[in-house]
C-alpha cells in the first residue's frame, strides 16, 4: 500500500522529503537537455526523499515528448523503488473519473498515488478510492491548497466550518472505511498555512498530508511540526523548483537542496538523525 511504502521508505531513509519534478522548458535549450536533466535529478535526490511529485502539467506543455518523459521519470522512480505520487488533480463526474483512475492507478501505474479534486462532489472521488484500495495505490484530495488565493472557495464558512474542512471530514469519513492505522486517502495541504496545520491534522487523523510550498512558496520546514503524527510519519513534504532549479540546472546544487530540506524537515519531524 502506497501510504505504508512511504513509511517504511521514509523511515529506513529518514525522510520526510517529497521531490516535485515539474521540469520547465524555458529552463533549457532542448527537450533533450530537459529530458537528461529532469531523471539526473531524480536519480542522484533519490537517496535522500520519500516520494517522488511530477507534475503532469509540465510534461503535458512538452507535448509528446513531454508526456514520454513522464512515463520515463514513473520507470526509472520504479526501478529506484521510490513510490510516484503524480499531481495531476484529477475529478470529473463519476464515469469520468473511473477512467481517470483506470488510467493513472491501475495496469502499469498500479501502486501509484495522484492528487484529486473534490470539486464536483465526494461521490466523484468514489472511483479513486476504489481503484487506489484495490491496487495498492492512494489518493490526496485537495483540501487546503497552498496558493495565496486558494482561500476563495476553500475558505468559505457554511453552519461554523470551512469548505476546506467539509472536505477534510470527507476524507476522515473514507478513511475510517478502511481497517489500518493509515488510510489510502490522504490529503493536500500547504505548507504555506503552517497555523492551520493542527486543525487538519486532527481532523484527519489516518490521512498521510502532502505538504506543497517549501522552498519557492517561501514555506519553511521549521514551521511544519504540527503536521506529522507522533512518530514523525504521516506527511511529506514537496519542494519542486527549491531542488530542481536550485541554482540553475547545477545537479550537485539540487541534492545539496535536497539534503538540506531532509535534515531540517526529521528536525520538525522529531526524527533526530
Ligand atoms: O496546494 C498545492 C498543490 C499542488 N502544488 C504543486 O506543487 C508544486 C509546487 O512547486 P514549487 O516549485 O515547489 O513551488 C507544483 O507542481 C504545484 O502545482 C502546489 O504548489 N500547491
Amino acid at each position: 500500500m502506497f501510504q505504508y511504502r512511504l513509511v517504511e521508505r521514509g523511515n529506513a531513509l529518514k525522510t520526510r522529503l517529497c521531490l516535485g519534478l515539474d521540469p520547465r522548458l524555458t529552463a533549457y535549450d532542448s527537450v533533450e537537455a530537459m529530458r537528461s536533466h529532469t531523471l539526473a535529478v531524480l536519480e542522484a535526490v533519490a537517496p535522500f526523499i520519500a516520494c517522488v511529485k511530477p507534475q503532469a502539467a509540465f510534461y503535458e506543455a512538452a507535448g509528446l515528448p513531454g508526456l514520454q518523459l513522464m512515463d520515463e521519470v514513473m520507470m526509472l522512480a520504479r526501478r529506484l523503488d521510490v513510490p510516484v505520487l503524480l499531481d495531476a488533480k484529477r475529478g470529473d463526474i463519476g464515469s469520468t473519473a473511473e477512467a481517470y483512475a483506470q488510467a493513472w492507478l491501475e495496469g502499469r501505474h498500479a501502486g501509484n498515488a495522484i492528487t484529486i479534486n473534490p470539486y464536483l462532489g465526494f461521490a466523484t472521488l468514489r472511483p479513486f478510492v476504489a481503484s487506489a484500495r484495490q491496487h495498492g495505490g492512494a489518493v490526496f484530495v485537495l483540501v487546503r491548497t497552498s496558493n495565496p488565493d486558494s482561500g476563495d472557495l476553500q475558505g468559505l464558512m457554511a453552519d461554523g466550518r470551512s469548505v476546506a474542512e467539509y472536505v477534510a471530514r470527507e476524507v476522515a469519513r473514507l478513511g475510517e472505511e478502511e481497517a489500518e492505522a493509515l488510510a489510502s486517502v490522504g490529503a493536500v495541504v500547504g505548507a504555506t498555512h503552517p497555523a492551520e496545520l493542527a486543525r487538519f491534522r486532527a481532523l484527519m487523523p489516518k490521512a498521510t498530508l502532502l505538504l506543497p510550498g517549501l522552498g519557492a512558496q517561501g514555506a519553511t520546514a521549521a514551521t511544519l511540526a504540527p503536521a506529522f503524527l507522533a512518530d514523525g510519519t504521516g506527511a511529506v513534504v514537496s519542494a519542486s523548483r527549491g531542488i530542481q532549479y536550485a541554482q540553475g540546472c547545477d545537479l550537485d546544487a539540487a541534492v545539496a537542496a535536497a539534503q538540506g530540506f531532509r535534515d531540517e524537515l526529521n528536525l520538525a519531524a522529531g526524527q533526530h538523525g
